[in-house]
């Protein structure tokens, strides 16, 4: 076969040539170049499809499409000019929303009262949002089929597509996210050149499916909005950018950015007066901080393992919260600790936050650098789900009897999140005899539905899950609320 080769000058004098076989830069070379974000698409193309069926095409267009905000008012800056500025370009604070959808629940339980309204809010809900749902994943179809052709040539989705599966292991489509389901998930092992793909799949075996315990499950049906807390989103569609947050009078900036999931999480958390609260994966720090906006906890530590990441949180601090090193640290209102959360012993809390390291499912299909899915963080990813489990694992013996630990993620992975609840849950019961309640807050949520799509019991086992539509771009974010009771 003719063999296509290219010579590089390598000195000027003696016009001496280099010849290579293969050019790096050739157009053919980069073409089949694939990039950690391809390698995360692959990924999640074999993993979630399977997961959520029809409607992974949907959250796959919104996580590859803009990431939608929302804005936590600064409680110690100008917090009044902030949210009239805000109102005037049309965002609406999410308290009212939320009370809003929970005065129409409201009505409607009255309105029925043999108590049938949350069924048929609920089928309401799914008759529109299947009606949606239907035309964006038209729409979602027909763009991806012009897009398809030269990148799928050599995209694992085709090869897989064309590998024969192991039907037995694949996911019971009837129970997608059983427990048993998502352990036993794995993938064909027989795809060339995928060679870390077989580790992995091997160790989705750690979640054996054998082992039976009982766990206390119990309904909530209030997700109490602390009356301090104000934070301003955009309605469904509107894709509005907030403008940049501005210093105020005191130097500290008025409102803080982050992704509208992120706020469901400290709401399970269900923070009260005097708490003594661990963010135990704190950095970069967001959730930190939205936890002292509610002016409920008495002690914030702010946890994180890694030393320049801690950082990070000093400077959002210091950004927010004036005369940060004064008034906060030598009073001991906050404390940031640089240990490892699965050794963190000896302190009792009444509300910890195990928002864990994950595979950050959006920043990984947009970011090269750094990506969890690079060849050289193969391992580090494959240890996540241990990692994980014990650092909720320590977060379950720590936390004080009656307190509330939220595990939380930013992926959609049912390996990560209900699967490694499952496990934490199973080491407790079988090396302890404490007990928790996981708490359903599938009926709290309701008045939520206005803001985020929240996958519930029908899919999850023990959490719950934003899931990313293009309408309302926030997630994904699951998490899992525990009370200890023994
Ligand atoms: C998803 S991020 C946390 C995001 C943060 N909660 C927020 O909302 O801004 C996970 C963090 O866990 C930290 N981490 C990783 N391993 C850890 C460990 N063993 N103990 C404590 N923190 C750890 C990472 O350095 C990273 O900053």
């Amino acid at each position: 076969m003719f063999s296509y080769s290219v010579f590089k000058r390598v000195s000027q004098k003696t016009k001496q040539f280099v010849r290579y076989k293969h050019r790096p830069d050739h157009w053919s070379i980069l073409r089949k170049k694939i990039h950690p974000i391809d390698k995360a698409l692959n990924h999640m193309d074999d993993f979630y499809k399977q997961v959520f069926n029809e409607k992974w095409l949907r959250i796959r267009k919104a996580m590859l499409g803009k990431q939608k905000y929302v804005a936590v008012i600064n409680n110690f800056g100008d917090d009044t000019e902030a949210m009239q500025s805000l109102e005037l370009t049309g965002a609406l604070n999410m308290r009212t929303l939320f009370s809003l959808e929970q005065g129409y629940i409201k009505e409607e339980k009255l309105k029925n009262m043999n108590n049938k309204a949350m069924d048929k809010i609920l089928r309401l809900d799914e008759e529109l949002e299947q009606k949606i749902q239907n035309k964006i994943e038209k729409e979602a179809n027909e763009s991806a089929a012009q897009e398809k052709p030269t990148a799928s040539d050599f995209s694992l989705a085709s090869s897989l597509e064309k590998a024969k599966f192991d039907t037995r292991r694949l996911i019971d489509i009837k129970d997608p996210l059983s427990t048993e389901a998502l352990h036993e998930f794995l993938p064909a092992t027989e795809i060339k050149g995928r060679e870390d793909f077989i580790p992995e799949s091997n160790h989705y075996k750690m979640y054996d499916p054998e082992t039976h315990f009982s766990v206390k499950m119990e309904k909530e049906y209030d997700l109490p909005f602390p009356d301090h807390l104000n934070i301003y989103c955009y309605e469904r569609d509107n894709k509005s950018d907030f403008d940049s947050p501005k210093r105020g009078c005191t130097d500290v900036f008025n409102y803080y950015l982050m992704d509208g999931g992120s706020i469901l999480p400290i709401l399970a958390l269900d923070l009260r007066p005097g708490n003594r609260f661990l963010d135990m994966c704190s950095a970069p720090g967001g959730k930190s901080l939205l936890a002292l906006q509610t002016f409920f906890p008495d002690v914030v530590v702010s946890n994180d393992s890694s030393l320049s990441r801690l950082n990070r949180v000093r400077s959002v601090y210091s950004q927010f919260l004036y005369d940060f090193q004064e008034k906060w640290v030598k009073t001991g209102k906050i404390r940031l600790t640089n240990r490892d959360g699965r050794i963190i012993s000896e302190e009792e809390y009444d509300r910890i936050l195990v928002d864990v390291p994950c595979t950050t499912d959006r920043h990984s299909l947009h970011e090269n650098e750094n990506n969890i899915f690079k060849p050289s963080r193969i391992k580090e990813r494959l240890n996540l789900p241990e990692l994980q489990k014990e650092l909720l694992v320590n977060a379950l013996k720590l936390v004080e009897r009656g307190g509330i630990v939220v595990y939380s993620t930013c992926s959609l992975s049912p390996i990560q999140n209900d699967g490694v609840v499952h496990v934490a849950l199973k080491q407790i019961w079988e090396e302890t005899n404490m007990e928790f309640v996981v708490k359903d807050l599938s009926p709290a949520l309701l008045q939520t539905r206005s803001v985020f799509e929240i996958a519930g019991k029908g899919l999850l086992r023990y959490g719950h899950l934003v899931l990313p539509k293009p309408s309302q771009n926030y997630g994904p974010t699951y998490f899992c609320k525990l009370q200890k009771i023994k």
